[in-house]
Protein backbone atom coordinates (compact mmCIF):
# COMPACT_ATOMS: atom_id res chain seq x y z
CA UNK A 1 0.00 0.00 0.00
CA UNK A 2 0.93 3.70 -0.81
CA UNK A 3 0.90 6.97 0.99
CA UNK A 4 -1.31 9.50 -1.16
CA UNK A 5 1.36 12.13 -1.00
CA UNK A 6 -0.61 13.94 -4.18
CA UNK A 7 -4.05 15.34 -5.25
CA UNK A 8 -5.81 15.88 -8.27
CA UNK A 9 -5.92 19.58 -10.68
CA UNK A 10 -8.12 20.38 -12.76
CA UNK A 11 -5.79 22.18 -15.43
CA UNK A 12 -8.97 24.29 -16.60
CA UNK A 13 -10.76 25.61 -13.75
CA UNK A 14 -7.85 25.00 -11.24
CA UNK A 15 -10.37 22.77 -8.60
CA UNK A 16 -8.53 20.57 -6.52
CA UNK A 17 -9.78 17.12 -5.36
CA UNK A 18 -8.88 14.40 -3.13
CA UNK A 19 -6.31 11.65 -4.80
CA UNK A 20 -8.98 8.89 -3.49
CA UNK A 21 -11.49 10.34 -5.24
CA UNK A 22 -12.48 8.29 -8.11
CA UNK A 23 -12.39 10.59 -11.02
CA UNK A 24 -11.35 10.55 -14.29
CA UNK A 25 -12.15 14.07 -15.61
CA UNK A 26 -13.11 17.07 -13.77
CA UNK A 27 -16.13 16.52 -12.55
CA UNK A 28 -17.10 20.48 -12.01
CA UNK A 29 -15.75 21.70 -15.57
CA UNK A 30 -15.24 18.35 -17.50
CA UNK A 31 -11.32 19.48 -18.13
CA UNK A 32 -8.50 17.19 -17.95
CA UNK A 33 -7.09 16.53 -14.54
CA UNK A 34 -3.48 16.67 -13.96
CA UNK A 35 -1.78 14.03 -10.64
CA UNK A 36 0.37 16.56 -8.18
CA UNK A 37 3.36 14.39 -6.85
CA UNK A 38 4.09 16.12 -3.99
CA UNK A 39 6.59 13.21 -2.79
CA UNK A 40 10.40 14.65 -3.51
CA UNK A 41 12.22 12.33 -5.27
CA UNK A 42 14.88 10.24 -3.94
CA UNK A 43 17.14 8.24 -6.04
CA UNK A 44 18.89 6.54 -3.33
CA UNK A 45 16.06 4.74 -2.14
CA UNK A 46 14.83 3.26 -5.36
CA UNK A 47 14.47 -0.62 -5.34
CA UNK A 48 13.84 -3.00 -8.60
CA UNK A 49 13.17 -2.23 -12.24
CA UNK A 50 11.02 -0.50 -14.38
CA UNK A 51 7.84 1.53 -13.77
CA UNK A 52 7.05 0.19 -10.39
CA UNK A 53 10.51 0.93 -8.97
CA UNK A 54 9.07 4.60 -9.17
CA UNK A 55 6.09 3.76 -6.90
CA UNK A 56 6.62 6.61 -3.98
CA UNK A 57 6.57 9.35 -6.59
CA UNK A 58 3.15 7.96 -7.93
CA UNK A 59 -0.11 9.00 -6.17
CA UNK A 60 -2.67 7.32 -5.06
CA UNK A 61 -3.58 3.70 -3.38
CA UNK A 62 -3.14 0.31 -6.03
CA UNK A 63 -4.18 -2.76 -3.65
CA UNK A 64 -3.95 -4.65 -7.02
CA UNK A 65 -1.00 -4.53 -8.90
CA UNK A 66 -1.02 -5.48 -12.76
CA UNK A 67 2.16 -5.46 -14.22
CA UNK A 68 3.90 -7.40 -17.08
CA UNK A 69 7.47 -6.02 -16.28
CA UNK A 70 6.97 -3.08 -18.32
CA UNK A 71 9.76 -0.17 -18.08
CA UNK A 72 13.40 -0.25 -17.85
CA UNK A 73 13.91 -0.03 -21.55
CA UNK A 74 16.97 0.21 -23.32
CA UNK A 75 18.57 3.74 -22.84
CA UNK A 76 20.93 3.57 -27.10
CA UNK A 77 24.04 5.42 -27.64
CA UNK A 78 23.98 6.09 -31.60
CA UNK A 79 26.63 5.11 -34.00
CA UNK A 80 26.38 8.10 -35.79
CA UNK A 81 25.91 10.99 -33.60
CA UNK A 82 27.89 11.87 -30.51
CA UNK A 83 25.45 13.15 -28.27
CA UNK A 84 22.24 11.74 -29.18
CA UNK A 85 20.25 8.61 -27.07
CA UNK A 86 17.21 6.51 -28.25
CA UNK A 87 14.89 5.75 -25.61
CA UNK A 88 13.58 2.27 -27.37
CA UNK A 89 10.36 2.10 -25.81
CA UNK A 90 9.36 -1.15 -28.25
CA UNK A 91 10.54 -3.38 -26.34
CA UNK A 92 8.08 -3.09 -23.59
CA UNK A 93 5.98 -5.93 -23.01
CA UNK A 94 3.32 -5.13 -25.89
CA UNK A 95 6.32 -3.57 -27.82
CA UNK A 96 5.47 0.66 -27.05
CA UNK A 97 4.97 3.11 -24.20
CA UNK A 98 1.98 2.98 -24.13
CA UNK A 99 2.55 -0.42 -21.49
CA UNK A 100 4.37 2.07 -18.78
CA UNK A 101 1.26 4.28 -18.70
CA UNK A 102 -1.32 0.30 -18.72
CA UNK A 103 -0.10 -0.70 -16.00
CA UNK A 104 -1.03 2.31 -13.91
CA UNK A 105 -4.38 2.27 -15.26
CA UNK A 106 -5.28 -1.10 -15.36
CA UNK A 107 -4.02 -1.47 -11.24
CA UNK A 108 -6.54 1.27 -10.71
CA UNK A 109 -8.93 -0.50 -12.42
CA UNK A 110 -8.77 -3.05 -10.71
CA UNK A 111 -8.30 -1.71 -7.63
CA UNK A 112 -11.68 0.42 -7.86
CA UNK A 113 -13.58 -3.23 -9.28
CA UNK A 114 -14.27 -2.28 -12.53
CA UNK A 115 -14.70 -5.23 -14.74
CA UNK A 116 -15.20 -3.56 -18.23
CA UNK A 117 -12.16 -0.82 -19.57
CA UNK A 118 -12.46 0.77 -22.75
CA UNK A 119 -10.44 2.45 -25.17
CA UNK A 120 -10.07 4.48 -28.67
CA UNK A 121 -7.47 3.63 -30.72
CA UNK A 122 -5.02 3.33 -33.56
CA UNK A 123 -3.93 0.36 -32.30
CA UNK A 124 -0.81 0.31 -29.89
CA UNK A 125 -3.21 1.42 -27.02
CA UNK A 126 -6.03 -1.33 -27.97
CA UNK A 127 -2.54 -3.83 -27.92
CA UNK A 128 -1.63 -2.69 -24.09
CA UNK A 129 -5.28 -2.33 -23.22
CA UNK A 130 -5.91 -6.12 -23.76
CA UNK A 131 -2.76 -7.60 -23.08
CA UNK A 132 -2.67 -5.69 -19.27
CA UNK A 133 -6.53 -6.11 -19.00
CA UNK A 134 -6.19 -9.82 -19.76
CA UNK A 135 -3.64 -9.98 -16.98
CA UNK A 136 -5.84 -8.80 -14.35
CA UNK A 137 -9.03 -11.10 -15.54
CA UNK A 138 -10.99 -7.61 -16.78
CA UNK A 139 -12.92 -7.18 -20.15
CA UNK A 140 -11.80 -4.94 -23.07
CA UNK A 141 -13.71 -3.08 -25.45
CA UNK A 142 -11.95 -0.90 -28.29
CA UNK A 143 -13.37 1.02 -30.67
CA UNK A 144 -10.87 1.30 -34.24
CA UNK A 145 -10.89 2.93 -36.77
CA UNK A 146 -11.48 0.61 -39.69
CA UNK A 147 -9.19 -0.48 -42.37
CA UNK A 148 -6.69 2.05 -40.70
CA UNK A 149 -5.01 0.31 -37.59
CA UNK A 150 -1.55 -1.61 -39.14
CA UNK A 151 -2.02 -5.18 -39.06
CA UNK A 152 0.62 -6.30 -36.01
CA UNK A 153 -1.47 -4.21 -33.18
CA UNK A 154 -4.56 -5.70 -34.48
CA UNK A 155 -3.32 -8.84 -34.27
CA UNK A 156 -2.23 -8.53 -30.66
CA UNK A 157 -5.55 -6.80 -29.65
CA UNK A 158 -7.56 -9.79 -31.47
CA UNK A 159 -4.88 -12.36 -29.51
CA UNK A 160 -5.79 -10.86 -25.84
CA UNK A 161 -9.51 -11.14 -26.03
CA UNK A 162 -10.85 -7.97 -26.59
CA UNK A 163 -14.27 -6.85 -27.93
CA UNK A 164 -13.74 -4.63 -31.26
CA UNK A 165 -16.04 -2.14 -32.25
CA UNK A 166 -14.74 -1.12 -35.69
CA UNK A 167 -16.30 2.23 -36.74
CA UNK A 168 -16.52 4.18 -40.05
CA UNK A 169 -14.38 7.27 -39.23
CA UNK A 170 -11.17 8.13 -37.71
CA UNK A 171 -9.51 8.14 -34.74
CA UNK A 172 -10.93 11.67 -33.18
CA UNK A 173 -14.49 9.79 -33.76
CA UNK A 174 -13.40 6.87 -32.16
CA UNK A 175 -12.38 8.55 -29.05
CA UNK A 176 -15.88 10.56 -28.93
CA UNK A 177 -17.40 7.89 -28.38
CA UNK A 178 -15.29 6.47 -25.80
CA UNK A 179 -16.15 9.71 -23.84
CA UNK A 180 -19.50 9.35 -24.68
CA UNK A 181 -20.04 6.07 -23.42
CA UNK A 182 -17.78 6.58 -20.35
CA UNK A 183 -20.44 9.85 -19.57
CA UNK A 184 -23.64 7.53 -20.14
CA UNK A 185 -22.28 4.18 -18.36
CA UNK A 186 -20.30 4.24 -15.56
CA UNK A 187 -19.46 0.32 -15.33
CA UNK A 188 -16.45 1.07 -17.96
CA UNK A 189 -13.21 2.31 -17.03
CA UNK A 190 -11.64 4.19 -19.89
CA UNK A 191 -7.87 3.82 -20.36
CA UNK A 192 -6.69 6.53 -23.24
CA UNK A 193 -4.97 9.40 -21.91
CA UNK A 194 -7.54 11.52 -20.94
CA UNK A 195 -7.13 9.25 -17.79
CA UNK A 196 -4.22 10.93 -15.73
CA UNK A 197 -3.29 7.71 -14.41
CA UNK A 198 -2.03 6.69 -17.48
CA UNK A 199 0.16 9.42 -17.82
CA UNK A 200 1.71 8.79 -14.31
CA UNK A 201 3.40 5.65 -15.63
CA UNK A 202 4.72 7.22 -18.47
CA UNK A 203 6.38 9.85 -16.72
CA UNK A 204 9.13 7.19 -15.95
CA UNK A 205 10.62 7.62 -19.18
CA UNK A 206 12.07 10.40 -17.55
CA UNK A 207 13.10 8.79 -14.35
CA UNK A 208 15.31 6.48 -16.06
CA UNK A 209 16.50 8.50 -18.64
CA UNK A 210 18.22 10.71 -15.91
CA UNK A 211 19.37 7.62 -13.81
CA UNK A 212 21.56 6.70 -17.04
CA UNK A 213 22.52 9.92 -18.10
CA UNK A 214 21.60 12.60 -16.45
CA UNK A 215 20.07 16.11 -17.28
CA UNK A 216 19.73 16.11 -21.40
CA UNK A 217 19.38 19.47 -23.24
CA UNK A 218 16.59 18.41 -25.47
CA UNK A 219 13.97 15.07 -25.54
CA UNK A 220 12.09 14.57 -29.33
CA UNK A 221 8.42 13.34 -28.68
CA UNK A 222 6.34 12.12 -31.42
CA UNK A 223 3.02 12.93 -30.91
CA UNK A 224 -0.18 12.50 -31.74
CA UNK A 225 -3.35 12.57 -28.50
CA UNK A 226 -0.06 14.32 -27.14
CA UNK A 227 -0.13 12.46 -23.25
CA UNK A 228 3.55 11.67 -23.81
CA UNK A 229 5.61 14.70 -24.53
CA UNK A 230 3.34 16.10 -21.18
CA UNK A 231 4.26 13.00 -19.40
CA UNK A 232 7.65 12.92 -20.19
CA UNK A 233 7.81 16.79 -19.17
CA UNK A 234 6.23 16.10 -15.79
CA UNK A 235 8.71 13.10 -15.07
CA UNK A 236 11.12 15.94 -15.65
CA UNK A 237 10.01 18.95 -13.94
CA UNK A 238 9.35 16.58 -10.61
CA UNK A 239 12.97 15.44 -11.16
CA UNK A 240 13.82 19.48 -11.31
CA UNK A 241 11.68 20.37 -7.86
CA UNK A 242 13.37 17.77 -6.27
CA UNK A 243 16.90 19.52 -6.82
CA UNK A 244 18.08 16.34 -9.31
CA UNK A 245 18.53 18.55 -12.41
CA UNK A 246 19.09 22.24 -12.92
CA UNK A 247 17.04 22.31 -16.11
CA UNK A 248 13.82 20.75 -18.15
CA UNK A 249 15.50 19.99 -21.14
CA UNK A 250 13.42 21.33 -23.87
CA UNK A 251 10.60 18.76 -24.87
CA UNK A 252 10.66 18.71 -28.94
CA UNK A 253 7.56 17.44 -30.64
CA UNK A 254 7.40 16.35 -33.70
CA UNK A 255 4.09 15.73 -36.10
CA UNK A 256 3.49 14.35 -39.32
CA UNK A 257 2.48 17.50 -41.99
CA UNK A 258 -0.87 15.97 -42.68
CA UNK A 259 -1.85 15.27 -39.23
CA UNK A 260 -0.19 18.18 -37.64
CA UNK A 261 -2.18 21.01 -34.87
CA UNK A 262 0.32 21.55 -31.81
CA UNK A 263 3.51 21.83 -34.44
CA UNK A 264 1.23 24.38 -36.62
CA UNK A 265 0.06 25.82 -33.46
CA UNK A 266 3.14 26.15 -31.66
CA UNK A 267 5.14 26.91 -35.52
CA UNK A 268 2.59 29.70 -36.54
CA UNK A 269 2.58 31.30 -33.08
CA UNK A 270 -1.26 30.85 -33.04
CA UNK A 271 -3.26 32.03 -30.62
CA UNK A 272 -5.63 29.18 -30.48
CA UNK A 273 -5.16 25.58 -31.34
CA UNK A 274 -7.19 24.68 -35.08
CA UNK A 275 -7.87 20.71 -34.97
CA UNK A 276 -7.60 18.91 -38.27
CA UNK A 277 -10.49 17.38 -39.71
CA UNK A 278 -9.08 15.21 -41.48
CA UNK A 279 -5.75 14.09 -40.56
CA UNK A 280 -3.31 11.79 -42.94
CA UNK A 281 -0.14 9.97 -42.81
CA UNK A 282 1.54 6.73 -43.22
CA UNK A 283 2.34 6.81 -39.67
CA UNK A 284 -1.46 5.65 -38.36
CA UNK A 285 0.31 5.99 -34.51
CA UNK A 286 0.28 9.95 -34.74
CA UNK A 287 -2.72 10.20 -37.37
CA UNK A 288 -4.66 11.90 -34.80
CA UNK A 289 -6.22 15.77 -35.69
CA UNK A 290 -7.69 16.52 -32.26
CA UNK A 291 -5.23 15.98 -29.44
CA UNK A 292 -7.26 15.05 -26.12
CA UNK A 293 -4.05 16.57 -24.33
CA UNK A 294 -3.11 19.35 -26.27
CA UNK A 295 -3.45 21.82 -23.57
CA UNK A 296 -1.09 19.49 -21.61
CA UNK A 297 0.99 19.14 -24.19
CA UNK A 298 1.11 22.92 -25.18
CA UNK A 299 2.45 23.61 -21.41
CA UNK A 300 5.30 21.08 -21.83
CA UNK A 301 6.46 22.61 -24.91
CA UNK A 302 6.13 26.03 -23.55
CA UNK A 303 7.50 25.44 -20.07
CA UNK A 304 10.79 23.79 -21.20
CA UNK A 305 11.35 26.15 -24.21
CA UNK A 306 10.75 23.51 -26.36
CA UNK A 307 9.50 23.64 -30.01
CA UNK A 308 7.53 21.42 -32.73
CA UNK A 309 7.88 20.43 -36.01
CA UNK A 310 6.85 18.94 -38.87
CA UNK A 311 8.01 15.80 -41.26
CA UNK A 312 6.85 14.62 -44.16
CA UNK A 313 5.76 10.45 -44.86
CA UNK A 314 8.75 10.77 -47.32
CA UNK A 315 11.15 11.90 -44.63
CA UNK A 316 9.66 9.12 -42.03
CA UNK A 317 10.41 5.97 -44.34
CA UNK A 318 13.73 7.74 -44.69
CA UNK A 319 14.34 7.57 -40.81
CA UNK A 320 12.79 4.85 -40.43
CA UNK A 321 15.30 2.71 -42.74
CA UNK A 322 18.59 5.10 -41.33
CA UNK A 323 17.21 3.58 -37.62
CA UNK A 324 17.11 0.01 -38.90
CA UNK A 325 20.21 0.46 -41.10
CA UNK A 326 22.21 2.45 -39.51
CA UNK A 327 21.37 2.25 -36.21
CA UNK A 328 20.24 -1.50 -36.01
CA UNK A 329 17.00 -0.33 -34.33
CA UNK A 330 13.78 -1.17 -35.59
CA UNK A 331 10.95 1.42 -35.36
CA UNK A 332 7.38 1.50 -36.23
CA UNK A 333 6.58 5.12 -38.52
CA UNK A 334 5.74 6.82 -35.86
CA UNK A 335 8.64 6.70 -33.99
CA UNK A 336 10.97 7.50 -36.76
CA UNK A 337 9.29 10.75 -37.08
CA UNK A 338 12.00 11.43 -34.26
CA UNK A 339 14.97 10.85 -36.70
CA UNK A 340 13.55 12.97 -39.24
CA UNK A 341 12.89 15.78 -36.84
CA UNK A 342 16.57 15.63 -35.83
CA UNK A 343 18.20 15.96 -39.39
CA UNK A 344 15.77 18.77 -39.81
CA UNK A 345 16.80 20.34 -36.47
CA UNK A 346 20.51 20.09 -36.93
CA UNK A 347 20.03 21.47 -40.09
CA UNK A 348 17.68 24.33 -39.16
CA UNK A 349 20.37 25.89 -36.58
CA UNK A 350 17.70 24.92 -33.45
CA UNK A 351 20.18 22.07 -32.21
CA UNK A 352 23.76 21.33 -32.45
CA UNK A 353 26.08 18.32 -32.81
CA UNK A 354 27.05 19.19 -28.89
CA UNK A 355 23.48 19.30 -27.36
CA UNK A 356 22.60 16.08 -25.35
CA UNK A 357 19.74 14.90 -26.38
CA UNK A 358 17.07 11.85 -26.68
CA UNK A 359 14.74 10.87 -28.94
CA UNK A 360 11.90 8.68 -28.07
CA UNK A 361 11.01 5.45 -29.97
CA UNK A 362 7.75 4.79 -29.11
CA UNK A 363 6.87 1.35 -30.80
CA UNK A 364 8.31 -1.81 -32.63
CA UNK A 365 8.78 -2.27 -36.04
CA UNK A 366 7.10 -5.47 -36.39
CA UNK A 367 3.69 -3.37 -35.02
CA UNK A 368 3.58 -2.04 -38.77
CA UNK A 369 5.13 -4.73 -41.30
CA UNK A 370 3.09 -3.80 -44.24
CA UNK A 371 4.94 -0.43 -44.98
CA UNK A 372 8.15 -1.78 -46.11
CA UNK A 373 6.85 -4.41 -48.60
CA UNK A 374 5.03 -2.10 -49.83
CA UNK A 375 8.08 0.52 -50.50
CA UNK A 376 11.10 -1.85 -51.04
CA UNK A 377 12.22 -4.27 -53.39
CA UNK A 378 13.86 -6.44 -51.23
CA UNK A 379 15.10 -9.61 -53.37
CA UNK A 380 17.93 -10.33 -55.32
CA UNK A 381 18.97 -12.84 -57.79
CA UNK A 382 20.71 -15.87 -56.62
CA UNK A 383 22.49 -16.12 -60.19
CA UNK A 384 24.07 -12.48 -59.48
CA UNK A 385 25.45 -13.76 -55.93
CA UNK A 386 29.28 -14.08 -56.65
CA UNK A 387 28.83 -10.62 -58.32
CA UNK A 388 26.76 -8.96 -55.57
CA UNK A 389 29.47 -10.21 -52.98
CA UNK A 390 32.17 -8.37 -54.82
CA UNK A 391 30.34 -5.06 -55.05
CA UNK A 392 29.78 -5.20 -51.15
CA UNK A 393 33.31 -5.83 -50.57
CA UNK A 394 33.99 -2.39 -52.47
C1 LIG B 1 4.02 4.45 -31.60
C2 LIG B 1 3.40 5.71 -31.14
N1 LIG B 1 4.13 6.82 -31.13
C3 LIG B 1 3.63 7.98 -30.71
C4 LIG B 1 2.32 8.08 -30.30
C5 LIG B 1 1.84 9.42 -29.85
O1 LIG B 1 1.76 9.49 -28.46
P1 LIG B 1 0.81 10.54 -27.79
O2 LIG B 1 -0.58 10.20 -28.22
O3 LIG B 1 1.00 10.37 -26.34
O4 LIG B 1 1.19 11.87 -28.31
C6 LIG B 1 1.51 6.95 -30.29
C7 LIG B 1 0.10 6.94 -29.86
O5 LIG B 1 -0.46 7.79 -29.31
C8 LIG B 1 2.06 5.73 -30.70
O6 LIG B 1 1.35 4.62 -30.69
N1 LIG C 1 -1.58 6.19 -30.84
C1 LIG C 1 -2.54 6.00 -29.83
C2 LIG C 1 -3.69 6.94 -29.88
C3 LIG C 1 -4.45 6.95 -28.56
O1 LIG C 1 -3.66 7.52 -27.62
P1 LIG C 1 -3.90 7.49 -26.05
O2 LIG C 1 -2.54 7.68 -25.51
O3 LIG C 1 -4.84 8.59 -25.76
O4 LIG C 1 -4.50 6.18 -25.64
C4 LIG C 1 -2.94 4.53 -29.83
O5 LIG C 1 -2.05 3.72 -29.79
O6 LIG C 1 -4.12 4.22 -29.87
Amino acid sequence: MIDKHGFMKCISCNSTFDIDQNLIVCPKCGGLLEIINEKEIDIKRLKGKGVWRYKDFIPGNYKKIVSLNEGNTPLIKSRKFENLYFKFEGLNPTGSFKDRGMTIAISSAATLGYKIVVAASTGNTAASASAYSARAGLKTILFLPKGKVAKGKLFQSILHGAHIVEINGNFDEALDKVKKLFNKNKDVYPVNSFNPWRLEGQKTIAFEIFEEIGNPDFVIVPTGNAGNIYAIWKGFKELEKSGLIEKIPKMIAVQSSGSSPIADYIIGKKKKIEFVENPETIATAIRIGKPVNYMKAIKAIEDSNGYAIKVDDKEIIEGQKELAREEGIGVEPASASTIAAYHKLLNNGYLNKYDKGVLILTGHALKDPNILFEEDSYSISSNDIEVFINKLKI
